[in-house]
């Protein structure tokens, strides 16, 4: 049996534009109108006519262009703002007006300074006239969720009879909660006679962070309309975000009676794409769009995705529009996600014991380096072959630098010179040059530097430097590498690894490693 449909009515070019900074020009609503419509949204709320000229132009704009979804327009119950919106919205293949004004006591009496009766005649006086424009008319009684039920019962038979064919409940300042918000919807589909003639939409507001919980909640209960928004963007804390609704009721189709036609693999263009248009950033760990939505770092999570994507993952990242999802290299990895790495970089390891060494070191820099990136990786290995195709003469034991202003930089290096430990301490021009004249003082390599360049591995502070040295004796030329977060330390590595190799060419162990060096 086919499920009943659930309108996805979007409000970010509305009730989203409320929200303080989000102000966007036609031509921005214009771009997110179009992308709204690629993802299939059954009605765009465009904006509220009567506000500017701009914004009267953008919804007229929108109208125009838009084919796929419905069009709609605010106004407040009254003659001109109907008008306005009429106005705007008369070339559109579908349009939608949608009229609203307030029904809560505190509202009724202390904003609008009317009492139920008149605010109850106005509001069918509005729906009548905005029949006059299009027969697709949707009333809102404002501040639903602190109105009196039989007030709000008696308003919405009477609009219905005046043409009104959807019937949105707003919880306006986001006060309800869940089982209370559903109960409202419930108890005014089965008190409202006349209640199979129209639409019964949800209208929630996030500033006790339940928008969601709320709208679907409104669904469970009979709604068969959300209104929400992308990234949850509106009034105030926001209105309900549209990805995580969609998402829900598409995750949880064992549960909801109906289900969304929307093409839920645009969600992430749609999202980059209002918050790149308002300034807005979206937080990291938002559901559905944040950027570690779909990531997983810690080693068992990541094992068992690697077995297993279900263990941690109810949803497919695919599903939103993301590539796939993604295994984060850190602290708290393992190693079937740093070996999965290793594969997917085409790097090989020989052995158990070579992969083990690998991942030793890989956690020595993960406790620097808050992420590790593919670049890390890559230089740690290189960095792990070189000096395993060598022997190793020359190891580096500890480097301690100091820079004062006024003072010449000092650095004092111990090596490990065929199993014998030496410190020595030299001053140098800058503090890699301190260290590699100290190297030099225990070394005696007679060897001169040809060239020396540092490039960072990745982007930050916290980057990995990777140094170059080459180093010239008798004719022979040799190049040596090391990487490490402190640039003095990857620049020590470097020279020791480019001497190693001018004296210990000929214990190669692993020549093949040394191609193209
Ligand atoms: C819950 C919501 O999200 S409602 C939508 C909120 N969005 C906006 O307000 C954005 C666009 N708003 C605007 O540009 C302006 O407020 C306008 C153009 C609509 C009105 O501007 P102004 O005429 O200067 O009025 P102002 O904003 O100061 O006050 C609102 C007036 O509308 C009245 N009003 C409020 N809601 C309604 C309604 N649903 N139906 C009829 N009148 C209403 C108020 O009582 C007040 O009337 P008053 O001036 O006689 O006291
Ligand atoms: C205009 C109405 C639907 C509104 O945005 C609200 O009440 O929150
Ligand atoms: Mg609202």
């Amino acid at each position: 049996m086919s499920k009943e449909k659930l309108i996805i009515f979007d409000t970010t070019l509305r009730d989203g534009e409320q929200s303080p900074g989000a102000a966007m020009t036609a031509e921005e609503k214009l771009r997110i109108a179009k992308a709204l419509e690629k993802m299939k949204v059954d009605i765009i709320e465009a904006g509220f006519p009567i506000s500017s000229e701009g914004d009267f132009a953008a919804v007229q704009g929108i109208a125009r262009t838009v084919k796929d979804s419905v069009v709609c327009g605010l106004a407040r119950a009254n003659k001109a703002d109907i008008e306005r919106a009429g106005e705007a919205l008369k070339d559109a293949n579908a349009s939608r007006i949608h009229t609203f004004i307030a029904t809560s006591p505190l509202h009724m009496r202390e904003k609008l300074l009317l009492t139920p009766d008149q605010v109850f005649e106005q509001a069918v006086d509005a729906v009548k006239l905005a029949r006059n424009f299009t027969d697709n008319v949707e009333f809102s009684p404002e501040d639903a969720g602190r109105s009196d039920l039989d007030f709000l019962c008696r308003i919405i038979e009477a609009v219905i009879d005046a043409g009104a064919t959807t019937i949105n409940i707003p919880d306006t300042v986001g006060y309800n909660l869940p089982d209370q918000y559903g109960n409202t919807i419930r108890q005014l589909i089965e008190n409202v006679p006349n209640s199979d003639k129209a639409i019964f939409s949800t209208h929630c507001h996030n500033d006790l962070g339940l928008a969601v919980a709320n709208s679907l909640a409104g669904v469970m209960n009979g709604a068969r309309q959300v209104e929400c928004s992308i990234n949850g963007l509106g009034e105030r804390a926001g209105n309900a975000a549209l990805e995580e609704v969609v998402m829900a009721v598409r995750t949880r189709q064992d549960l909801f009676p109906c289900d969304v036609g929307l093409d839920t693999t645009q969600i992430m263009t749609c999202s980059r794409l209002v918050s790149g248009i308002t300034g807005f950033p979206v937080q990291p760990n938002k559901a559905i769009v944040g950027a570690n939505a779909f990531a997983h770092e810690s080693g068992i999570h990541q094992d068992g995705v690697l077995k297993s994507r279900e263990t941690y993952e109810i949803m497919l990242a695919e599903d939103v529009g993301l590539n796939s999802n993604k295994l984060v290299l850190g602290k708290l990895s393992g190693r079937s996600a740093f070996k999965d790495r290793l594969e997917k970089l085409n790097i090989m390891v020989d052995s158990q014991e070579e992969l083990n060494n690998a991942f030793r070191r890989f956690k020595d820099l993960a406790d620097k380096k808050s992420e590790i990136f593919d670049e890390d990786i890559q230089a740690l290995v290189s960095d792990f072959k070189m000096e395993e195709a060598f022997s190793e003469a020359i190891k580096l034991v500890s480097v301690k630098a100091c820079s004062e202003t006024g003072e010449m930089p000092e650095s004092c290096i111990t090596l490990m010179v065929d199993e014998v430990e030496q410190t020595e301490t030299s001053q140098g021009g800058g503090l890699v040059d301190a260290t590699f004249k100290a190297i030099e003082k225990i070394v005696e390599s007679g060897a001169t530097l040809q060239l020396y360049s540092v490039s960072n591995v990745t982007e930050g502070t916290d980057s990995q430097g990777e140094v170059a040295v080459r180093l010239e004796k008798a004719g022979r030329i040799v190049n040596g590498h090391g990487s490490d977060t402190d640039i003095v330390i990857a620049s020590a590595k470097a020279y020791i690894n480019a001497l190693n190799r001018l004296f210990g060419d000929s214990v190669r162990i692993h020549p093949q490693a040394y191609e193209g060096v």
